[in-house]
């Protein structure tokens, strides 16, 4: 577990119910859920929500993100573009674990009209649980940073 236990949740209309499930699930494992919405179910824009919560992460105010749309996939190509971040869609907990421990990712991204319930949450899991590994997978996430350069 990281040192600060701040973990920003977002989505767009098609997740507020799985985002919220996860952020109890999340609590009662003692991490703080920095939940930033949206709360009602009104067609919303899932760019605004993966880069609001990117935002959160690579200013440091939260340690970790999770962000849900319909299939994951639109707002992690949001997140991605916010300087710093590192976001992947997993629908299994070895890809979960594995975005943590070789790519360092800091936002984990789900598809609500994908996965169930209780597979997110063993996804969520496998990912707050697992650290990076650094060594040889440091020298290529540097290389992702330098891209960015
Ligand atoms: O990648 C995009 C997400 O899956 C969105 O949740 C999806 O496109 C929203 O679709 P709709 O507006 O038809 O609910």
């Amino acid at each position: 577990m990281t040192d600060t236990k701040r973990i920003v949740l977002s989505s767009d209309h098609a997740a507020i119910d799985l985002r919220q499930a996860i952020a109890r699930h999340i609590e009662a494992k003692g991490w703080e859920a920095v939940d930033i919405g949206p709360t009602t179910p009104e067609s919303t824009h899932y760019p605004e929500h993966g880069a609001a919560a990117a935002r959160k992460v690579a200013s440091g105010d939260c340690a970790l993100g999770i962000i849900l749309c319909g299939t994951g996939q639109g707002i992690m190509m949001a997140a991605n573009k916010v300087p710093g971040i590192r976001c992947g869609v997993c629908a299994d907990p070895f890809s979960a674990r594995m975005i943590r421990a070789h790519n360092d990712a800091q936002i984990l991204s789900l598809g609500a009209r994908i996965v169930g319930e209780g597979l997110a949450l063993e996804i969520v899991d496998a990912f707050l649980e697992t650290e990076f590994e650094g060594g040889r997978h440091g020298t290529r996430v540097d290389m992702i940073k330098a891209l960015e350069a």
